[in-house]
């Protein structure tokens, strides 16, 4: 176990992995100017042409090579989907040294599942970001195994609160975090492009309807914020007795909203725990 702290101005930090979630860190990252671009390597699995785009987009250093990226980071972060996670690490078996922390942004696999295939006892945060980082509002879960610092967690914890806030919660809650906020953004885009296909579908511009309808959220978002009203109420205020909104929340209810968003964030949350089981 290392007990050394991290110095996040000269901190190295690697990322096996360069798909969705890791542009969008690094965008985060980049915007924040948390670290400087040649304090982080990236590689992957063999895109060479997607490690030059995010090197040139970020300034970062593309490595072809995962070794040097494995041997010259002190902090790695484990991005590749849960199915590539078991030969990721067993490729790295030997080669993690105890100054090392490892991160894992991995829907499902847990953290001793990471520790048997490294085949060490070595500090390893798990966490569920969103896409969000790129521009600083992911909400990330944190959970640290019993090797993990309080200085390395700490580093864990100001990096992604760079990108967003950050909760450290039992390694349990995770998969459920994962169904919530991890997927979550989707979940709205979603909404979105309903909404603003049902106003251009009734007339209206498609930019103007993709306006009326971001502005609606951002404005429910800042309430929610800012009020200590419940949701619930909120909803009230909006709705008056017979009026258009009762009539609109009736179709959704008729289609049963409540009932289809509960049931997607548990099966997104089961479909974690199923990834981990399956892939470890
Ligand atoms: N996309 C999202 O919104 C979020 C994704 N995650 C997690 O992040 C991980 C990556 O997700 P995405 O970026 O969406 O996937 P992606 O498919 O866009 O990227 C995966 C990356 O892993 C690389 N890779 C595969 N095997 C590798 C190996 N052995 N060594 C190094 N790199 C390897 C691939 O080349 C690719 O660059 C997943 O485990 C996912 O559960 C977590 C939070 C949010
Ligand atoms: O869809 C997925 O599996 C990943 C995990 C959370 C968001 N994207």
């Amino acid at each position: 176990m290392s007990s050394r702290s991290i110095n996040l101005q000269t901190v190295r930090i690697g990322f096996l992995g360069a798909g969705s979630i890791v542009e969008a860190m690094l965008s985060g990252i980049e915007k924040k100017r948390l670290l400087s671009p040649d304090q982080v390597k990236i590689t992957n699995r063999c895109n060479q042409d997607r490690l030059r785009s995010l090197a040139s987009k970020f300034g970062v250093i593309a490595c072809a090579e995962k070794d040097s990226v494995i041997s010259g980071s002190d902090v790695l972060i484990l991005a590749m989907k849960p199915k590539d996670a078991a030969e990721a690490c067993l490729a790295m078996r030997g080669m993690v040294r105890e100054d090392q922390l490892i991160i894992s942004v991995i829907a499902g696999v847990s953290t001793s599942c990471i520790e048997e295939w490294l085949g060490t006892a070595c500090p390893i945060v798990r966490t569920m970001p969103n896409t969000s980082s790129a521009i600083g509002l992911s909400v990330t879960g944190l959970a640290a195994n019993a090797y993990v610092t309080e200085e390395q967690l700490q580093t864990a914890t100001r990096l992604f609160e760079a990108i967003g806030s950050v909760y450290t919660v039992a390694e349990e809650e995770l998969d459920i975090i994962t169904g919530l906020s991890g997927s979550g953004p989707a979940y709205i885009y979603y909404l979105v492009e309903a909404m603003e296909g049902a106003g251009a579908e009734a007339g209206l511009s498609r930019e103007m309807a993709r306006q009326l309808t971001v502005q609606t959220l951002l404005g429910a978002a800042q309430m929610l914020l800012h009020t200590t009203d419940e949701p619930s109420l909120l909803r009230k205020k909006v709705t008056s007795p017979g009026g258009t909104t009762q009539a609109g929340l009736e179709v959704l209810e008729s289609y049963r909203f409540h009932e289809a968003i509960t049931s997607a964030v548990l099966r997104a949350a089961e479909r974690a725990r199923e990834l981990g089981a399956q892939y470890r």
